[in-house]
Formats: C-alpha cells, structure tokens, sequence
C-alpha cells in the first residue's frame, strides 16, 4: 500500500516532546483532516507543498540514502499521519531493520498499527487553533494506548489555550504530559527575532506552569528545532 510522502529528512534531532534531543530521521506525510490556524506544515495539506506516492521500501531505500548508517530512530509527522492505513506496513520495516518508530499525531483518527510505535505523541488542539477536539474519538485513543509508550503534548499561545490542556491533563492524569511553546510567525526568516519571542513565550509558559495547582506533574519544552534553524524546513 503507497504513502504520500511529503519529505524524508535527517539525520537530525528530536525537537519536541517525549524523546526531545533524539537523533532521529524524518517522514513527513502529506494530507490532514485539520487546518489548524498557525500550523508550521501547512504545506502538508494547503496544495502548497509536492508530495510523492510512495510503498514502504521505497521510504526504507531513501532512509538509507539519506541516513547511511548514521541513525536507528525514524519519527513519522505530517499533516495527520493516521490517515495512512500503509503506514503500519512502514512501521513493520522499520523494525526490520532495527530502528524505533516515533509518531506525530493529533489524536482524531485511530489506526490499529499506533500500537507498533515505540514513542507516540498525541497532539490535541487547544482553541487558538480553530479546530474541535472530538473526545470520544481522544478517549478510544487514549484508552487503546494505555499499555504503549504514550504522551500528550499541548502547543499553547495563550491562557485559554493553558486552560484547555490543564482540562486535558486532568482527563488523563496518567499519560505524560508535554507543555510546547507556539511558534506565532511560522514564516519569517528573521531568527533573531524569531527566538528572542519564543524564548519570551517559553519564560510566560514556565510561569504559568508555576502558578498552576493543576499542572504539577507536567514537562514545559520549547521547539528546539525553532530556537537552533529558526523556520527553515526540513532540520
Ligand atoms: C505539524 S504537526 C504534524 C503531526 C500532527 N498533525 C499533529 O498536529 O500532531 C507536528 C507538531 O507540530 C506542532 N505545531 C504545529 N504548528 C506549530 C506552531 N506554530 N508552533 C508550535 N508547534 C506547532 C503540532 O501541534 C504537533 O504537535
Ligand atoms: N527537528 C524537528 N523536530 C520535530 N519534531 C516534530 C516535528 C514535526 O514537524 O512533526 C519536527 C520537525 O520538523 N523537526
Ligand atoms: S493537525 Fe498538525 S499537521 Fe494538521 S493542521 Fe494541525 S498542526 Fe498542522
Ligand atoms: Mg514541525
């Protein structure tokens, strides 16, 4: 079964959530079933973006041009890359030829092959963003994940945003949860500028993180990937 595939990038480093600072390769998925306001790959699904059809090997023999024998961890993203059932297939050959699996998704659509995955992030969606959580469809994921190696990452840009994972966490006390600073210009080229704001924005996360009885037992991380190539793509 093909995957449209977006890019293949890396080696590089984890920049976010769960196993951040992990060397690490990347397949970028095309297509998602949300358009969330400021989301840094929207490329994946506006029509922007070129994407190619794809079986299994065929991202297994690009991983390897690209990687050499330099990495043993492959982080699938999109756009939403559950809406791809070959997935499970690349997963599987992943393992094959021993490298763990990590998973970027934001919790709307299960797919059984999540369980194979050695390191899932679920990403819900907090207000600024537009989108709607659909809960019943969060809480079969979190449900059907409770034995895997699973965490829950909010991006927060602003209060209602803090409010709304303090809700989340609270719903699901016992996955691990990941506080990420937003990235509100996903397009300027000025980094220096760039990362002054988000380190301001990681400084007022940390503080609301402090003030909040709600959120003890919580990880507050910036996109360190951001703070290093700014916007550029495929780092
Ligand atoms: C591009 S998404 C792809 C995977 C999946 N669609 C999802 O949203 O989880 C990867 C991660 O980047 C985060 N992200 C997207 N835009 C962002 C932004 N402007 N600032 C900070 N994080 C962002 C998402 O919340 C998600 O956790
Ligand atoms: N270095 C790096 N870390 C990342 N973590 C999540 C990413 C994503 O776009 O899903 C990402 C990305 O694009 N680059
Ligand atoms: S769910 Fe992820 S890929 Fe889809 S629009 Fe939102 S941030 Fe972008
Ligand atoms: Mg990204």
């Amino acid at each position: 079964m093909k995957i449209p595939v977006m890019e293949v990038f890396g080696p590089t480093i984890q920049g976010e959530g769960m196993v951040v600072g992990q060397k690490t390769m990347f397949v970028r998925t095309a297509g998602c079933d949300y358009k969330c306001s400021w989301c840094d790959s929207s490329f994946t699904w506006d029509g922007t973006g070129h994407s190619e059809a794809l079986h299994a090997e065929e991202i297994i023999e690009k991983l390897k041009e690209l990687g050499g024998n330099r990495f043993s961890h492959v982080t699938i993203s999109g756009g939403n890359p559950a809406l791809h059932k070959g997935v499970g297939e690349l997963i599987d050959k992943c393992h094959q030829q021993g490298w763990e699996v990590a998973i970027e998704t934001q919790g709307s659509i299960w797919q059984d092959w999540l369980k194979d995955v050695d390191d899932i992030t679920i990403s819900p969606k907090p207000p600024s963003s537009k989108m709607k959580t659909d809960f019943e469809k969060l809480d079969f994921m979190i449900q059907s994940l409770a034995q895997s190696n699973s965490s829950l990452k909010v991006v927060i840009f602003n209060e209602e945003d803090f409010h709304y994972a303090e809700m989340i966490h609270e719903r699901y006390p016992n996955v691990p949860m990941f506080l990420q600073v937003g990235n509100e210009d996903v397009a300027t080229t000025d980094d220096a500028n760039l990362v002054a704001s988000l380190l301001k924005q990681y400084e007022w996360l940390i503080d609301q993180t402090i003030s909040s009885a709600k959120m003890n037992n919580v990880k507050v991380l910036p996109q360190l990937h951001t703070l290093i190539w700014g916007n550029k793509r495929g780092v």
